[in-house]
């Protein structure tokens, strides 16, 4: 199976309550008469950039497909549905007049997906601009709601900027659990393949278990880690590291830290010092600090993200365990609210399971268009 459409598969979970409860909505109120072919109702939004389907890297930059030429405001399946559905119409498909009553239906549906109440309302509306009255099939408002999901968050899908400077520094904060280890080693595992040397410091000295397990991380991608005494301080290891890194020539350097968000004060100064020894180094040091989220939480992704930013200056996010939750919306809510860019996705437990973040693509499997 290709990599795009095993993606697709593991990021399926994400779509099923959205994907059941837009068929659900529909029937609801079909009134099962034949669609009304002068008042097309899909694909009347500007189609945001198709990117291309890409390689399992998260840290190359999407390849845009040129714009579909296609003529607008006829009903017909996405560039998705084309590829993996085969182009199916669905002529004969229960309809429903698109009114207050479905529009409530859609925000209370999105409201569940966790996607925010801020964002269920705009998302909503810009559906609904335009086509009151008009009667819409399960299919069609998938894919009305795919585009706008798309479109916010076409902005936001960027993959990790690499840059010249040796060694690139990231810092990489997020609770504990969040999964910051299995994404260091993911990204490391990446980097290495693309020809790059890096070092990994295990900074959550706290925790020995933490670093044991980040040594597994770093043997399975063939990449060195630093460690220090339980207990030691962190902030000494990233000198440490840094020193390292900079003998070496490596690449990179990826820092992992505490994820103690209970003990604010003491992590953030933690957070800082980390920060101060390393600029002694490299007055721009860190190039990139990666918050590492659980898609799990739902709504507490935002929270986090709120506390993080207080913590340190985050520059970008990874997103993690979208393969195992039906809670994905909470990404739509975060690029919303936050528009931190959205540099990878977890989907499994694996090495290799880290992906770029292909905004038409996860529109598409949490909607569930597919199908
Ligand atoms: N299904 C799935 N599981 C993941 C993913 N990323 C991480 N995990 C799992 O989540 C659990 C926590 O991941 P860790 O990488 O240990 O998380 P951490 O933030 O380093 O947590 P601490 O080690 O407690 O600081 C592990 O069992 C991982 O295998 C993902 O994308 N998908």
């Amino acid at each position: 199976m290709s990599f795009f459409g095993n993606l697709k598969n593991k990021l399926f979970k994400s779509s099923s309550k959205l994907d059941e409860g837009l068929d659900a909505i529909v029937e609801e109120g079909a009134d099962g008469a034949a669609p009304d072919a002068s008042e097309p109702v899909a694909n009347e939004s500007p189609t945001p950039n198709v990117p291309a389907p890409q390689a399992p890297m998260a840290v190359m930059d999407p390849m845009p497909l040129p714009e579909e030429t296609e003529p607008q405001g006829t009903a017909r399946p996405g560039l998705l549905g084309r590829l993996i559905g085969g182009g199916q119409t669905d002529d004969d498909a229960p309809r429903r007049v698109l009114d207050d009553d479905m529009l409530e239906s859609l925000e209370e549906l999105l409201i569940a997906s966790d996607m925010g109440v801020d964002t269920a309302l705009r998302v909503t509306s810009n559906i609904a601009e335009g086509r009151m009255g008009r009667r819409v099939s399960a299919r069609e408002i998938k894919e009305l709601l795919a585009q706008e999901i798309a479109r916010v968050m076409e902005p936001v899908a960027r993959p990790l900027p690499l840059y010249p400077q040796k060694p690139q520094v990231v810092l990489v904060v997020g609770v504990n659990g969040s999964g910051k280890t299995t994404t260091i080693g993911k990204l490391a595992s990446q980097f290495k393949a693309a020809g790059k040397s890096v070092v990994i410091a295990a900074g959550d000295t706290f925790r020995a278990a933490a670093v044991e397990q980040l040594q597994v991380w770093g043997d399975r991608a063939g990449v060195p880690v630093l460690t220090a005494p339980e207990g030691s301080d962190p902030a000494s290891l990233a000198y440490d590291a840094m020193t390292k890194a900079q003998a070496e020539g490596a690449d990179l350097l990826m820092i992992d830290t505490a994820g103690r968000l209970q003990n604010r004060a003491d992590l953030m100064e933690e957070l800082a010092k980390i920060v101060r020894v390393i600029r002694k180094k490299d007055p721009d040091a860190p190039h990139n600090t990666l918050l590492v989220l659980d898609a799990t939480t739902g709504q507490n992704a935002l929270v986090q993200t709120e506390a993080f930013r207080q913590l340190a200056d985050v520059s970008g996010l990874v997103m993690t365990k979208l393969d195992g939750t039906a809670k994905g919306g909470v990404l739509v809510a975060l690029a919303d609210k936050f528009g931190l860019p959205i540099h990878a996705i977890g989907v499994g437990e694996q090495i290799d399971d880290l992906a770029p973040f292909d905004p038409e693509e996860f529109a598409a499997a949490l909607t569930g268009l597919e199908t």
